[in-house]
């Protein structure tokens, strides 16, 4: 008996040896398999260098070279998942070992960097395990995962598919290079763009849809993504001047709302019918109470002006939002503040104007705050009138 073959196979074709070391693995299956990479390669002293405490590992680096079968007729026939495979039969991990700047890697972040996002085609980065690990649980679909230590993928192992993604494994440095944050996590993961526009809402959730009316700092829209998936909100809508959903910060002051809550980008104002049932009551968060008559050259134009103060205003603790069948609740952005196609639409449906009433000559709150304090309440009531 013996408990080791130790077998060395040289080819100059990477792709092949790429190919059969997942062979390999897949013909001793349950036992560990030592692979020598072309660094470990010494030729000068005839062998390998064989690191004692590397001996056992269980991981199976994908492109170590020099590796291949001797002859190619040999080979059985190669399946698409086989090149695709992040754990074998035995549980071990399959990765390939990137090098500096190694043009694989280089490509695809280029891509992502350089790309439009919000075509459903794109590809999305997302750092750090717990981020990953959400996009996995909500049954996006993984394209890379790019990592420095074997502990972050150890975490997403429940979750990870075993076929139909890759594993690179990558220097910290380089990762961080490519990070968006200050301090990189050591993890990405590059999935496909999810179809949010058909996520089902939860079982809990309340009837309430909100509206993002020109959001556009990445981390008010992350909160607001982020609180309206707490809540429970049935569907979040975002006109076209709201910054990208899809932006890195976005994603992550989201915390994972991207996977679950039901998002309509591009929100056209004169499809609005698609979206808002007929019968809701609609409210728009307004900072600015007293007439517009006087106080705000933006809505220069009279008959705009009059939309506006037609409106009835309300503290928003005198609402009465439990009887509706459903909610609308709209909020403006940073700078501009409330549109004026908002206005148009919650005057035509005969909504409401609500107003946190602020101290101390406080003009406005963060458009997040004064989400949060708004949609609570919807919340609140909801939760009483059961
Ligand atoms: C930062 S504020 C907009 C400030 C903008 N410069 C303006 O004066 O309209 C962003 C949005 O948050 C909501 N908001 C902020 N403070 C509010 C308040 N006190 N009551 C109701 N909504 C508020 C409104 O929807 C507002 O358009």
């Amino acid at each position: 008996m013996f408990n080791r073959i130790t077998l060395f196979i040289f080819s100059k074709n990477v792709k092949n040896a790429n190919n059969n070391t997942r062979l390999l693995s897949r013909w001793v299956s349950r036992k560990p398999v030592r692979v020598i990479s072309s660094e470990d390669y010494n030729e000068e002293e005839d062998g390998p260098i064989i690191k004692p405490q590397e001996q056992e590992k269980p991981l199976l680096p994908r492109n170590s070279k020099p590796l291949t079968i001797s002859k190619r007729s040999q080979a059985p026939k190669i399946t698409l998942d086989m090149l695709e495979t992040t754990i074998d039969e035995a549980g071990n991990f399959i990765y390939t070992k990137m090098k500096d700047q190694d043009t694989r890697v280089t490509s695809i972040l280029t891509q992502i960097k350089s790309q439009n996002v919000r075509d459903k085609k794109d590809l999305i980065l997302l750092e750090g395990k717990r981020l990953i690990k959400d996009a996995l649980d909500a049954n996006c679909k993984l394209e890379y995962i790019l990592f420095s230590r074997f502990k972050e993928v150890e975490y997403l192992r429940p979750s990870l598919p075993k076929v139909g993604a890759n594993l690179y494994k990558m220097p910290y440095k380089e990762i961080q290079m490519w990070s968006n944050l200050t301090t990189s996590p050591g993890i990405m993961g590059i999935f496909k763009v999810p179809d949010v526009e058909n996520h089902m809402p939860a079982r809990d959730s309340i009837p309430l849809t909100v509206i993002c009316d020109n959001v556009r700092e990445a981390d008010n829209l992350g909160a607001i993504m982020r609180t309206c998936h707490g809540v429970g909100c049935k569907e979040i809508l975002l006109t076209k001047g709201c910054v990208n959903v899809w932006d890195s910060k976005v994603l992550r002051s989201a915390c994972g709302a991207h996977f679950k809550l039901r998002i309509q980008k591009q929100f056209d104002w004169n499809c609005y019918g698609d979206f808002i049932p007929p019968n809701s009551n609609v409210f728009v968060a307004d900072n600015r109470v007293i007439s517009l008559n006087t106080i705000d050259e933006k809505y220069d134009e009279m008959v705009l002006r009059n939309v506006i103060n037609s409106i009835p205003v309300i503290p928003y603790y005198s609402a009465n939002f439990s009887q509706a069948e459903h909610n609308v609740l709209i909020v403006g952005g940073e700078t501009e503040g409330v549109s004026e196609q908002s206005y148009k639409l919650v005057s035509q449906m005969k909504g409401t104007r609500l107003n946190i009433p602020l101290g101390n000559d406080v003009d406005s709150l963060n458009v997040g705050t004064a989400l949060g304090i708004l949609v609570f309440e919807i919340k609140r009531q909801f939760m009483l009138s059961k």
